[in-house]
């Protein structure tokens, strides 16, 4: 039997063995961290790459449809789309010519908002979207109202206005109308045109589940979401403030820096 010194000695080695074990999990962890911040930018890059692939030339649309079919299942983690619902989607899609796919897309690639939604989700979004004409003198977005639905310009020029003054020109290929259906808000301007074709983006949290196509995409409410939540809480902060206060954000100086989650409540 040890005596108490030997106790206290062999007490001491565990302790050591220990310090040394929490300092090698310290470790493991932070090698960790780096290898999933490796995975995240990897997995934008590989977004952006396969965004420019499918943006890139009619070359690519001639590949054949299988090679379509298979990229439209690719998902970007960590947000990721039941593919049950994302096949369901693509199956029902509202037709659309392979030019102006290319155009919704890259609108969306070019929105500050939109644009860290991954290919996948963009196409899925892209193939819920349907074509619309505006009349001469029509109002497509009226100030005051609900931001129900966003739109990507596909054909014309429409004016955005702020008591009757003309802010800025909408051209095509420019998303609009996201600004107030991502902060689920009423629209703080008013767009208006001559004799355009818009293609629309229907906002899923407002319609009841009672129409079967919007049910099926029900799901897409999320990617909405998954736009937020790449905006840093501070500058969705600020955004947030100027746009309630009516000041133009859309062309904002501020540069995304950082991806946070938002308070459930957003
Ligand atoms: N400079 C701008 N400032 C604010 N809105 C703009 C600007 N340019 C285009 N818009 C669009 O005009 C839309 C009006 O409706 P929303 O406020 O929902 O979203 C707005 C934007 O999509």
């Amino acid at each position: 039997m040890g005596t108490l010194r030997d106790l206290q000695f062999a007490l001491q080695l565990k302790i050591e063995e220990l310090r040394q074990r929490d300092t090698l999990i310290d470790e493991l962890e932070l090698e960790l961290d780096t290898k999933d911040e490796l995975i995240r930018r990897l997995q934008e890059e590989l977004d952006r790459y396969r965004a420019t692939v499918s943006v890139s030339g009619s070359s690519a649309a001639s590949a054949g449809t299988n090679q379509r079919t298979k990229r439209k299942t690719v998902i970007s983690e960590p947000f990721t789309l039941d593919p049950v619902t994302l096949a369901m989607v693509s199956q029902r899609s509202c037709d659309k010519s392979q030019e102006s796919q290319r155009l919704i897309q890259a609108a969306f690639l070019k929105n500050d908002l939109l644009k860290n939604l991954g290919v996948g989700e963009i196409r899925a979004i892209i193939s819920c979207m349907y074509s619309t004409s505006i009349n001469q003198g029509c109002y497509v977005i009226q100030e005051g109202t609900n931001g129900a639905q966003a739109y990507v310009l596909e054909e014309g020029r429409l004016d955005v206005k702020k008591d009757r003054l003309t802010l800025v020109t909408i051209e095509p290929g420019d998303v609009f109308g996201e600004l107030a259906l991502l902060y689920n808000c009423t629209h703080n301007y008013s767009v208006s045109g001559i004799k355009v074709l818009c293609f629309v983006f229907v906002d899923l949290r407002q319609h009841n589940a009672s129409n079967s196509f919007l049910r099926d995409v029900g799901n897409l409410k999320h990617l909405l979401l998954k736009c937020i939540t790449h905006l840093s809480y501070t500058l969705f902060s600020s955004l947030h403030h100027l746009y309630n206060s009516g000041v133009i954000i859309r062309d904002n100086p501020w540069k995304i820096t950082s991806v946070l989650e938002f308070p459930s409540s957003i």
